[in-house]
């Protein structure tokens, strides 16, 4: 089955556009392609509010460096990096308030896809908005600073087309790429939780409603650290 017609997606590729809907990456990750499709809009309005509350801003590396993507959090723990390495807080270390909640829709969607792609029950209380503009990217790398991998990760493309690195077990496994489409929707869990992932850049073409700009809304299970 195909998906509907996307004009951008189309004009994007200048392909006859035949991928599947639900792609099994491997066991455990699945891509539901343009999953929230229509409803798109819904979750980048609650993205906007999140972003007034807590701004995204450009965080500090333990290696010193400044992450390419500007990112914020909503929910009850939020991710930051820093100097001083990679942790989950329930304060914004911007402000000294706890992040915002996280918008019903956004926790609706979240759960919703994680069912659909065989993981029930799933109870995210972090969310991490990434915003990616031209040059900006994010490494190879495992999510683990979540202290219980036994629920998946859902992760929400809107806007710009990404370019998704997917790898392996290990750091040095085959990498495969692919489009991350506006309302595409990635499950990852269970044999693929610590499958090595990043985003090597943007697609050229801008976005009929972002512009130039990829968002991306991951949704974690965290086990706050004590
Ligand atoms: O932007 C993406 O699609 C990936 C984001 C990601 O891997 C992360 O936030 O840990
Ligand atoms: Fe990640």
């Amino acid at each position: 089955m195909t998906h509907p017609q996307n004009p951008a997606r189309q004009l994007d590729l200048l392909l006859p556009d035949n991928r599947p809907d639900r792609e099994v990456l491997e066991p455990g990750a699945l891509l539901l392609r343009q999953f929230v499709a229509s409803s798109a809009a819904i979750y980048l309005q609650a993205l906007h509010a999140v972003a007034e509350q807590a701004p995204f801003r450009h965080m500090h590396t333990p290696g010193g460096g400044t992450m390419s993507a500007a990112m914020t959090s909503c929910g009850a723990l939020g991710w930051v990096s820093s100097t001083q390495g990679y942790t989950y807080t329930p304060v914004d270390p911007l402000s000294q308030q706890p992040w915002p909640a996280m918008p019903a829709s956004l926790f609706a969607l979240a759960r919703n896809a994680a069912q659909t792609a065989g993981y029930p029950g799933f109870t995210p209380n972090a969310c991490l908005l990434n915003c990616y503009q031209d040059g900006a990217h994010m490494g190879l790398h495992q999510d683990r600073d979540e202290g219980d991998m036994k629920q998946p990760v859902v992760s929400l493309s809107l806007g710009r087309t990404g370019i998704f690195m997917w790898g392996g077990q290990n750091r040095r496994d085959r990498v495969r790429t692919f489009a991350l489409e506006h309302g595409d929707v990635l499950v990852w869990g269970g044999p693929a939780r610590l499958h090595y992932h990043g985003i090597k850049g943007l697609a050229p073409a801008p976005h009929p409603i972002t512009g130039l700009t990829r968002y991306n809304i991951t949704f974690r299970h965290v086990v706050a650290p004590s």
